[in-house]
């Protein structure tokens, strides 16, 4: 895994010690005594045994006495990808819980969002959600903002800020009768979601890029879906939407939309399925659904947390892995009440457990395939897995270090345990006192420095 062609950028730090992340062919691939080198433009220049350290260190160019050295407890994984999160509904999350989707909606949700207009309102959530995804480890994040075009490009800034890899979203929908002012016109929403991506664009962050953003079917009309499958296609953007999320919402799709075949038709009907598409839920899609998401390469992002609190459904991800469509984890923050992917993890392995409670022939999801799920899945899912998702040379080096036994954190080693081991206690009784540095193509970005300090 050291290529000497690598080494033409200098090396700006070396970790020596336990790696694990996910491959292709390995959910839970383990690496003892490795060493991994970072360029100095924060990607992954190395990786190879620590017992070869002194001819890497020629060929790579570091002095092994500046080797970064992670102790017994302590590992590197990949950072967390989360493909589905609400910035704007962040203040009300772990509130809220007991509506089903359409009436959380109109209850709870459009009235906080309709207040992102006010712009100081809007910097004090967005930057209090970038900071605790980051502290949390997700270190890409795909956010749906709000319809207010000058809060999301302040999201968007901020994720900049901060060092978080992101996707942003101006919400669109024309459609909204349940609160006032809460909905765009049609030209508006075309009009503000152009303005938005140009602007955007215009920063050239490294890491931050727009998405388009139909909140889902039942907000939108026709002409706006129609118009935001063109903005996408004519700018090769990412899209981002929700489907099949619980079968009220599915009987409303038929009404609005009679003429086309299924919920996922209303969406390739407008060109609104690509492979830079993320849909979230998809509870309830059929086989045929499943069929079109995979010709298309949209992904879905399965948000368990959400499905739960909204009793909306239990995704079936071993079905729709079977269908080969590519899946990530989300959070879906306000309707999952938690910001950490560490909780998607747990809520995603609880959702197979279900499936196999009602149907004992169900193979259950292990914990080390829903770690390539919120990981390397994520990154694929988001169709940016030739930069981010695992350790592969070449690949920017997003990573967390953890410390499973973090002093004052919330896990007790009685044992000396393998590094399986390890990981599995981590990502079933961890939290973010457990994860010591956080890095983003490079970048450390957690714990925070200045001026990002509080
Ligand atoms: O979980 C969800 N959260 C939302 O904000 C939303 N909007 C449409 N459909 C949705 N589902
Ligand atoms: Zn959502």
């Amino acid at each position: 895994m050291a290529n000497p062609d690598n080494a033409s950028v200098a090396t700006a730090y070396v970790y020596r010690g336990t790696l694990v992340h996910s491959t292709e062919q390995t959910a839970l691939q383990v690496l003892e005594d490795a060493l991994l080198g970072v360029d100095t433009h924060g990607k992954i220049s190395f990786i190879g045994e620590g017992k070869k350290l002194e001819a890497l260190s020629q060929v790579f160019e570091f002095s092994p006495s500046q080797v970064i050295q992670l102790t017994e407890h302590e590992f590197l994984m990949p950072g967390l990808v989360d493909t589905h999160i609400h910035a704007c509904q962040y203040s009300y999350a772990g509130t809220a819980l007991d509506l089903p989707l359409l009436q959380w909606l109109n209850t709870y949700t459009f009235p906080v969002e309709s207040r992102f207009k006010d712009l100081e309102f809007a910097r004090r959530v967005y930057t209090h959600v970038v900071r605790r995804t980051l502290t949390n480890g997700t270190t890409t994040a795909c956010y749906f903002a709000s319809i207010h075009t000058d809060a999301t490009l302040l999201l968007g800034q901020i994720a900049n800020d901060f060092g978080q890899r992101a996707l942003v979203g101006k919400v669109c929908m024309d459609r909204n009768d349940s609160v006032e002012h809460y909905r765009e016109s049609i030209q508006e929403s075309h009009d503000e979601t152009c303005r938005f991506i140009k602007e955007f664009l215009n920063k050239k962050y490294p890491l931050a890029k727009p998405v388009v953003t139909p909140r889902f079917a039942p907000s939108c009309s026709r002409e706006l879906l129609e118009q935001l499958g063109e903005i996408a296609k004519n700018n090769n953007l990412h899209i981002q939407s929700h489907i099949s999320e619980n079968k009220e919402e599915i009987q409303l799709v038929k009404e609005l939309f009679p003429e086309s075949e299924s919920y996922t038709d209303v969406y390739h009907k407008y060109n609104l399925l690509t492979d830079k598409t993320v849909m979230a839920h998809g509870c309830h899609l059929s086989d045929k659904e499943l069929a079109v998401f995979r010709e298309t390469g949209a992904s879905l992002s399965h948000c368990p947390s959400s499905n739960f609190s909204l009793c909306s459904g239990v995704l079936n991800v071993r079905n729709v892995l079977k269908h080969n469509v590519k899946l990530g984890l989300g959070t879906d923050v306000a309707g999952g009440y938690s910001s950490s992917m560490l909780d998607a993890v747990r809520r995603t392995l609880d959702a197979s457990k279900v499936l196999t409670i009602q149907d004992p022939t169900h193979k259950t999801l292990t914990f080390e395939e829903v770690f390539r799920l919120a990981t390397l899945g994520g990154s694929q899912a988001l169709s940016l897995d030739d930069q981010t998702g695992n350790f592969e040379v070449g690949k920017d080096f997003d990573a967390l270090r953890v410390n499973v036994a973090a002093p004052g954190g919330p896990i007790d080693l009685i044992d000396r345990e393998e590094p399986k081991i390890l990981l599995e206690k981590f990502l079933n009784l961890g939290d973010d006192r457990n994860i010591v540095e956080v890095f983003v193509a490079g970048k450390k970005v957690v714990p925070f420095t200045e001026p990002n300090a509080e």
